[in-house]
């Protein structure tokens, strides 16, 4: 966004409508002072350009004051060298503009980078349950309006208020030494100029939270709609979305239109000010001339130094407003930077044994509330042998996910120890926890790039024969050698071009490719045709093989293969045993398996006790 843009919109910002104290912007202030210390050479040169400029200020009210004097003294000695002395010093001074825009532009583009990277950096590694608290786009929104208004703080606002109080005191400094009592008259307009300073900065943050949320909830709704365009147009729901995008952007016009209104009744309260004010003190000053009391060039000198005065005082509310403005971005930035992260050791490869033991994964009682009160899971005990294979069972809502997800560490159990290779599973561990699970989720989410850099994700050093390797093996291969660019195919942001079974196999190719000892298979519910889910059992199995497997079943293969199954319901393991024995017990696994499996027996071989 143009930083005219992103001035303009960071126009409001906050949800109080009282002004907020010092104390209130100080605070943000803190925040941002450790990154505006990384440029700190750039600031310090900004600094010394802003003197300069005084002195050109200075310099031309100087310039103009014995100019005319000299003209009016007829002293053409002085007009002579004058002249080329003053253009002289005024082109050497002005070439320091480019270095004030070049680092001003360098300073914003920096630590809006550096903020940038910490809040990616700290949404990737949120703990789980504190991200789901937040809508993404909604976090989009922060990091790009959010952190162009703080780019806007640190590299114009900051800047320009310095720059304008730096200019008006050195001005008053010289105005008070040509004729302190028409400067201590003008003075008095500095009031008025403080009570709108105040005033502005009141309205100012009044509708700035709203604005921001605004811009949120306009990100998360073209995510979602794009998330879920298919559902959109397969039950023609395009009228509705587009009704309700219109309504909320209505509501962002809405709070800009008022922004506007605000800003350009300061702006024009201001220029009335400003022209007021000019007006009084030339006619003042020509008073002064006319009785004597001062010289044409004094005046002269006088009205340049008074552009310099004026000008802050109007513009300094405007900056104030916009800089506490871009505070409220702060604040809504570390919203996000406050977040609870998960934890790394500094060692991660010393956590877990590598020897395994003899039951790979113990659950011993472990509970799971969510922060809303729901009870995922309660009191669940169960082992996964080594090498076994474990299918979980159970109707929608039992706590299969929640299980999965305590045991790659995105939460941690509300009670009870899981342990991993008789290592109990800790929160700083979690980054080791996951390079010891292969993780073949339910939906595969392919990044855009292609086919070859989606399977290498599961082993970054893996050479090309590997990948090939690791394809054959998961059956996906040849679909991948048929495409006209082979591995170098680009499957885009959502995979479009890619059926369900063909990202499932390149899910399994990557899992094979991490080649993890123990492997969590969330099954893909949707149902594949007959040849398609046997290739994908085919690939299934090989990617098993002289693995733990723990997998949430949903496939009556996997079940009748398992060497094990836990029947969860209600977050509660209620049935245990083989599909046999359980089938046998006639209770709630076999009411599953009649309702869930049943259907898919043509394509599969019935079980020994239904023959
Ligand atoms: N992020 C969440 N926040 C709050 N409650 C949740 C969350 N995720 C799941 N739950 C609740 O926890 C319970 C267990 O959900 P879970 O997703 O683990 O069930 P599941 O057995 O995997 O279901 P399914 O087979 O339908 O995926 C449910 O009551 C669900 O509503």
């Amino acid at each position: 966004m143009g930083l005219a843009l992103r001035n303009f919109f960071s126009g409001e910002k906050d949800t109080v409508d009282r002004p907020a104290s010092l104390k209130q912007m100080w605070t943000p202030f803190l925040r941002i002072m450790p990154y505006m210390w990384k440029v700190r050479g750039a600031y310090f040169a900004l600094v010394i350009i802003m003197f300069i400029n005084l002195f050109v200020s200075l310099y031309i009210a100087w310039f103009l004051q014995t100019l005319t004097e000299a003209a009016i003294h007829q002293d053409l000695g002085k007009l002579h060298w004058m002249l080329p002395v003053g253009i002289a010093v005024v082109v050497v001074c002005t070439s320091f503009v480019f270095a004030q825009n070049y680092l001003q532009g360098v300073v914003v583009c920096k630590i809006e980078q550096d903020v940038r990277m910490d809040l990616y950096q700290r949404t990737l590694r949120m703990k789980t349950d504190r991200m789901e608290a937040h809508q993404s786009g909604d976090i989009l929104s922060r990091m790009t309006y959010d952190i162009g208004a703080i780019g806007a703080a640190v590299g114009v606002y900051v800047l320009n208020v310095a720059r304008l109080m730096l200019t008006a005191i050195g001005a008053l400094i010289y105005l008070l030494f040509l004729n302190w009592q028409l400067t201590l008259i003008c003075i008095c307009l500095a009031p008025p100029a403080i009570f709108a300073a105040f005033l502005f900065s009141k309205y100012a943050k009044r509708n700035s939270k709203k604005l921001s949320e605004a811009f949120g909830s306009i990100q998360s709704f073209v995510n979602e709609s794009l998330s879920g365009l298919m559902v959109i147009r397969t039950f023609t729901l395009e009228n509705q979305f587009i009704r309700q995008f219109h309504e909320r952007t209505g509501h962002l016009l809405h709070l800009q239109i008022k922004n506007i209104k605000l800003r350009s009744g300061v702006s024009s309260g201001m220029s009335l000010a400003h022209y007021v004010a000019y007006l009084l003190s030339f006619t003042l000053g020509a008073f002064y001339v006319a009785h004597g009391a001062m010289t044409v060039g004094g005046l002269l000198a006088f009205m340049t130094l008074m552009q310099n005065v004026i000008g802050p005082m109007m513009s300094t509310p405007r900056e104030f407003g916009s800089f506490q403005t871009a505070m409220a971005a702060v604040e809504r930035i570390w919203g996000i930077m406050d977040e609870e992260m998960e934890d790394h050791p500094p060692q991660p490869m010393l956590a877990f044994p590598s020897v395994p033991q003899r039951t790979v994964i113990d659950f011993h009682q472990v509970s799971y509330t969510y922060a809303n009160g729901s009870r995922a899971l309660e009191q669940v005990s169960f082992s996964v042998p080594m090498g076994s294979t474990v299918a979980l069972v159970g109707p929608s809502g039992a706590g299969k996910s929640t299980l999965f997800k305590l045991l790659l560490g995105l939460y941690e159990p509300t009670s009870g120890v899981i342990t991993l290779n008789g290592q109990s599973i800790q929160a700083r561990y979690a980054q080791v926890l996951r390079q010891q699970i292969a993780y073949v989720p339910q939906e595969t989410f392919l990044f855009s790039g292609t086919i070859r850099d989606n399977i290498r994700q599961g082993a970054f050093a893996a050479t090309d024969e590997e990948i090939v390797q690791a394809a054959i093996d998961a059956n996906a291969h040849d679909f991948i050698a048929s495409l006209p660019h082979g591995y170098d195919t680009e499957v885009g942001e959502r995979a479009m071009r890619l059926s369900g079974g063909q990202r499932q196999r390149i899910a399994i190719a990557r899992a094979l490719l991490k080649d993890a000892p123990i492997l969590l298979l969330d099954e893909a519910t949707s149902a594949l045709d007959t040849q398609s889910e046997q290739v994908i059992q085919e690939a299934l199995h090989r990617l098993m093989k002289g693995r733990t497997t723990l997998s949430i079943a949903h496939r009556l293969s996997t079940v009748i293969h398992a060497d094990y199954v836990y029947v969860l319901d209600k977050g509660h393991v209620v049935e245990q045993g083989t599909h046999e024995s359980l089938f046998k017990n006639g209770q709630l696994y076999a009411e599953l398996y009649r309702a869930q499996f049943q259907g898919a027996r043509h394509a599969f071989p019935a079980p020994a006790f239904h023959r």
